[in-house]
């Protein structure tokens, strides 16, 4: 008697990496270079974050911050051409990229009770994805999906990732905002995950002199 056939498992990359190292548009490259889905994580930190302001919920208080992750209505886009987030049933796609959620959102990412739930669903809707997925953020190479084909840390230098965000900004931002957004967020996310040195199997690639497209090139090579 043959053995049954296993289950085919979702092809898996994974990108951490500090704050305008470029996991986003890299990932998505990627995701539609391959024919993946595609789950940014840092979206659903984001929207928690936007729901916690909305609610207005005290900073300090991570018990009703953890429930207010728990029982959210979160549904997070996975189509690469289409990245959007809603929460309870409000598009926020727009509104997690704000300067004021950008400022806030490590107050929710660094409640340990928040992160267990998140990376709960996160770990569903990878095991859901067909026929693979390329997921991004700070956690995705040794938390999320350790067992992910590809793993790789993707950085830049603190003065390329000011500018990159810089750009993306434009002038109203102030050099303490922009300081705030990309060093000081970094020092504080990286109390709860480690993406400012490689994993065991994680490759590092370094984006400073590289362009969009040859970061998507590369992590495809390895894929
Ligand atoms: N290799 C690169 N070279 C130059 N600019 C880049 C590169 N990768 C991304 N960018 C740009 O940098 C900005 C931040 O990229 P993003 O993907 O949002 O980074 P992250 O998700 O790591 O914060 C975007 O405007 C993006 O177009
Ligand atoms: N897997 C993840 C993804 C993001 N986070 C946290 C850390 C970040 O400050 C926020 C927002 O992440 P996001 O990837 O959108 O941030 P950047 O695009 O790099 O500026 O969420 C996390 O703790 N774990």
């Amino acid at each position: 008697m043959s053995s049954p056939t296993p289950a085919s498992e979702p092809t898996v990359v994974a990108i951490d990496g500090p704050s305008g190292s470029g996991k986003s548009s890299t990932a998505r490259g990627v995701a539609r270079r391959l024919g993946l889905a595609y789950l940014d994580t840092g979206a659903m930190y984001r929207a928690l974050a936007w729901l916690v302001l909305q609610a207005d919920v005290e900073p300090t208080d991570t018990v009703a911050i953890a429930n207010l992750a728990r029982h959210m209505e979160l549904e997070v886009s996975t189509d690469p051409q289409r990245p959007g987030v809603q929460v309870n049933g409000h598009d926020v796609t727009e509104a997690i990229r704000s300067p004021q959620i950008s400022a806030f959102v490590s107050t929710v990412s660094t409640v340990p009770a928040v992160r267990e739930h998140l990376v709960r669903v996160q770990q569903e809707i990878v095991a859901a994805a067909e026929p693979g997925i390329v997921l991004e953020g700070r956690d995705t190479t040794t938390v999320v999906a350790p067992q992910a084909e590809v793993r790789v840390l993707l950085v830049a230098d603190p003065s390329a990732r000011m500018a990159r965000r810089l750009t993306e900004l434009g002038d109203a931002v102030t050099d303490e905002q922009l300081h705030d957004q990309v060093v000081r967020r970094d020092a504080d996310d990286s109390t709860v995950a480690r993406f400012t040195t490689a994993a065991d199997g994680v490759v590092v690639i370094d984006s400073t002199q590289l362009s969009l497209a040859e970061v998507v090139d590369e992590i495809c090579a390895l894929a």
